[in-house]
């Protein structure tokens, strides 16, 4: 685990020294977009685009969901790092699974930061979309790529008629995903990386706050912002679907699993079971990554056996309202 300071790799852990033991997610480096206008600096184009991703990270899944579900599999290329991220940070190599980087042939995702920015100081995350015609990063935030595949590469998909982020539903989403970003997204991190009793106490207290009310609107919606699934539901299922795996156990975020929530047991189960979405979740990686990659919290890195879980289990949902047509 570490960070680039001007353009050097340094292995550092995440400091809570300075913010009274809480975790402080830092802001993406690398903000640009791409554009369906042919003329744009970054124009959307078959074959032109490479996403890097982790199969653990919950914030590159989100963006791998929207690449299958809208069918931009043929047209925008992966490569997927080793699920342990050690002093190197991320790395590729030929673990099961794992899919090395076919542009440069990089040993470690830092490289690829180096050759977008000289002199480049922040830290290096996946989910990255890289250009490979102006060789550089286009972005480095998950929230900004998931808006970009479900609309820029439309007359390129293979689903265009699909929108996670309809118009009408819009201020909705942005409402829920401002909860749910803060107190469950990054809720689990923040309980699982504070290093002070009160700091782990006031993440765990929001993030079991959030969830009790993301139950009790499911008792009612079938999905979290309407009647059809959204971007807001791919987002708070990467976290979900990691709850009762890893974040319950190995973040302490143990007041209830995601199989006690009798509506977001369900949720989570529908969501799992959308054509597409199982073949995106690699719980060996997950727990892989999570369990072997912080010491800190888990010196002696070994992963647990467990749990069993059964997420092709009838989810029932039929029973709150209807399902939405075209996925
Ligand atoms: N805001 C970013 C966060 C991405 C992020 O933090 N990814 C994690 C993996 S789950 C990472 O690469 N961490 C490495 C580090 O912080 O050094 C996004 O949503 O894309």
């Amino acid at each position: 685990m570490g960070l680039l300071v001007e353009g050097q790799w340094k292995d550092q852990w995440y400091d809570t020294d300075s913010t009274g033991g809480k975790f402080v997610r830092e802001s993406a480096g690398f903000r640009d977009w791409v554009s369906p206008d042919p003329q744009a600096r970054f124009a959307a184009q078959a074959g032109r685009y490479h996403l890097y991703v982790s199969l653990a990270c919950p914030w590159a899944h989100r963006t791998l969901i929207v690449r299958k579900l809208k069918g931009l599999e043929k047209i925008i290329d992966v490569s997927i790092v080793d699920p342990y991220m050690g002093e190197w940070g991320w790395s590729f190599s030929d673990a099961p699974g794992a899919i090395r980087d076919p542009l440069y042939c990089l040993e470690h995702l830092f490289e690829l930061y180096q050759k977008a920015a000289r002199g480049y100081t922040g830290r290096v995350t996946t989910p990255t979309l890289w250009d490979s015609h102006h060789e550089t990063i286009v972005s480095n935030e998950s929230a900004d790529i998931v808006r970009m595949f479900n609309s820029a590469f439309d007359t390129l998909a293979e689903h265009p008629e699909r929108d996670y982020y309809p118009q009408g539903l819009r201020d909705e989403i942005d409402a829920v995903n401002e909860r749910v970003y803060h107190e469950v997204n990054n809720g689990v991190y923040k309980a699982g990386f504070a290093t002070t009793q009160a700091a782990y106490e006031e993440a765990f207290e929001a993030l079991f706050g959030a969830l009790d009310w993301l139950d009790a609107r499911l008792a009612e919606r079938r999905y979290i912002a309407g009647d059809r699934i959204t971007e807001a539901d791919w987002r708070l299922f990467v976290t979900l679907v990691r709850f009762d795996a890893v974040y319950v156990g190995h973040f302490k975020c143990n007041l209830r699993r995601i199989a006690d929530y009798p509506n977001l047991s369900g949720y989570l189960r529908e969501l799992y079971q959308v054509p597409g979405i199982a073949e995106t979740t690699d719980f060996s990686h997950i727990k892989q990554h999570y369990y072997r990659s912080h010491p800190t919290i888990n010196p002696t890195g070994i992963v647990p056996a467990g749990p069993a879980l059964d997420l092709y289990a009838p989810h029932g949902r039929e029973a709150v309202g209807p399902a939405q047509s075209g996925g």
